[in-house]
């Protein structure tokens, strides 16, 4: 089966600054796949060019089966549609109720009678496990985990084969984070859709995640499932993965990625 997303050589340049110089990863149909990396390595930039909010300067970028840099303006808004996003900041239009926000989309692309709107938007509400009653609530009424959760409802509103997340679990509490880890699984399974996400997240990494692409030195410098990203020595890696606190936490998969060389 071809991949969901595949990049190819992807070149990257903000006039003088390079920031990707021959980025490649390819990631498949129902996989979590994380995208990892310090401040400033480009995992921002690259899902952008992924959801066509930037171009990259040279490359090959295909989603769902379209090269981005060829494809027309009908395929590129039908494509639109195919995926729903949850930025870091600035998830939900302040003066719109949960609701509304949600509903937004839905309005715009598609033809669907109001009421049958309510009722999909309703179903939103509950499958990311929110109370009914959330929906007539404003972002500024909301916690941060009902913010982020009010967020994947609206992402998920046109039902994307696809989902984008942008840090997830950043700013929720330890309980809130995990419980947003284990929505995402659900949701997974549940709409058999893909999930691609930027996270820093040590416990999100080693719980959900299936596989990944370490981005560093404007490249991809090591990539797959954990224990096989263990196994680089790339300063990144050992920096994030084998400093003091993470190396007893990887400690089994540490083993396992050393059995594998064997
Ligand atoms: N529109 C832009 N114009 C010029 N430079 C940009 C633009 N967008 C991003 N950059 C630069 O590209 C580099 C990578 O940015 P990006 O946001 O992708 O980093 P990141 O890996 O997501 O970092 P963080 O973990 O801090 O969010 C940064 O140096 C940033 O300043």
């Amino acid at each position: 089966m071809s991949p969901v997303i595949e990049a190819t050589d992807i070149v990257t340049r903000f006039g003088e600054r390079t920031i990707h110089d021959g980025v490649s990863l390819h990631i498949d149909e129902n996989e979590i796949y994380g995208i990892l990396g310090e401040s400033g390595a480009g995992k921002s930039v690259l899902m952008k060019e992924m959801i066509m909010l930037m171009r990259p300067s040279a490359g090959s970028m295909k989603v769902l089966g379209h090269e981005l840099a060829k494809i027309s303006y009908d395929d590129a808004q039908k494509l639109r549609a195919q995926w729903g996003v949850l930025f870091q900041f600035g998830a939900l239009y302040s003066s719109l109720t949960v609701a509304e926000n949600i509903e937004i989309q839905l309005k715009e692309y598609t033809k669907i009678s109001k009421k049958m709107r309510d009722r999909l938007v309703r179903s939103k509400i509950a499958l990311v496990g929110l109370d009914a009653h959330v929906g007539a609530l404003y972002p500024s009424e909301l916690s941060g985990g009902m913010i982020k959760r009010a967020a994947l409802a609206r992402a998920l509103a046109m039902e994307p084969k696809l989902l984008f997340l942008d840090e997830p679990t950043s700013g929720l509490d330890p309980v809130g984070a995990r419980n947003f880890d284990k929505l995402i699984v659900e949701l997974r399974q549940m709409l058999g859709i893909t999930v691609v996400m930027i996270t820093h997240d040590l416990d999100s990494i080693s719980n959900i995640v299936d596989r990944m692409a370490v981005l560093a030195d404007k490249r991809v410098v090591a990539q797959g499932p954990l224990e096989e990203v263990l196994r680089s020595t790339h300063p990144f890696v050992e920096e994030f993965f084998k400093n003091e606190y993470t190396k007893e936490k990887f400690a089994d998969k540490l083993k396992e990625g050393e059995k594998n060389v064997q």
